[in-house]
């Protein structure tokens, strides 16, 4: 179990893949053991779009995943599905602003889980920490094609605008980041990076996953 101590945690934030069924041509397995290989530090399960699985297909992908996250000892987190999260025991989950609030997220899961909300402006970055947050989303910082109904792009001066505000909560910056924009979105405040494409379509993910943690690192 990763302590939510902030330490850790922004060490824990430095390369986070997320990845649905939807996002990849091939098992999504098979690229996650090869992203962690390479050295993604915690995993988001978020299957999301209209080819997305559910029900017990679902879970069983789910299962899957959690179970490679823990033989490599990496955090596995699930997007908005509360109760899959809560049923599979998973190490925590991400919620948007317009999913279950994060005051019931944090009552449903407990004080020992992850809980990470997406936040846009300072009020609700504020407001997800008041709620038990253990770290927010901000983005998309750069144009990304993997959301469609992303908010629009507010760059890393979000991030910096936040941290001259005094937010000392641990961000991760996701939306259209890539080896070569990382470390203007680290050098903003960021503790981390988020990603989907930057990985899940790269032909190495396990060589997309490293060049993003050393960028991110230095
Ligand atoms: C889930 C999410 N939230 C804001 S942008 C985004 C998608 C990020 O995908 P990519 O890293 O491929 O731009
Ligand atoms: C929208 C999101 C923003 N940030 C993170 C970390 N995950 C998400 N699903
Ligand atoms: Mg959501």
């Amino acid at each position: 179990m990763i302590r939510r101590d902030p330490v850790t945690l922004k060490k824990v934030l430095k390369v986070y893949f997320i990845c649905g069924t939807p996002n990849v041509s091939r098992p999504l397995t098979e690229i996650l053991e090869e992203a962690v290989q390479g050295g993604a530090t915690i995993f988001q399960f978020r299957e999301k779009g209209e080819k997305a699985l559910t029900g017990e297909k679902k879970k069983e992908q789910a299962a899957k995943l959690q179970a490679i996250c823990h033989e490599k000892g990496i955090p596995f987190i699930i997007n908005d599905d509360v109760e899959l999260a809560v049923e599979l025991n998973a190490d925590g989950v991400h919620v948007g602003q317009d999913d279950t609030s994060a005051r019931e997220v944090r009552a449903k899961i407990g004080p020992d889980k992850i809980l990470g909300v997406s936040a846009h402006s300072l009020t609700e970055a504020v407001q997800a920490e008041k709620d038990g947050a253990d770290y927010i989303g901000v983005g998309p910082v750069f144009a990304t094609s993997s959301k469609d109904d992303a908010e629009e792009v507010c760059g890393p001066e979000r991030i910096s605008e936040f941290r001259e505000e005094g937010l000392t909560l641990p961000i991760v910056a996701i939306g259209g980041i890539t080896f070569e924009n990382t470390p203007a979105v680290i050098r903003a405040g960021a503790d981390g990076i988020s990603v989907i494409s930057a990985i899940a379509s790269s032909a190495s993910p396990a060589d997309a996953a490293n060049k993003l943690y050393r960028k991110a690192s230095s």
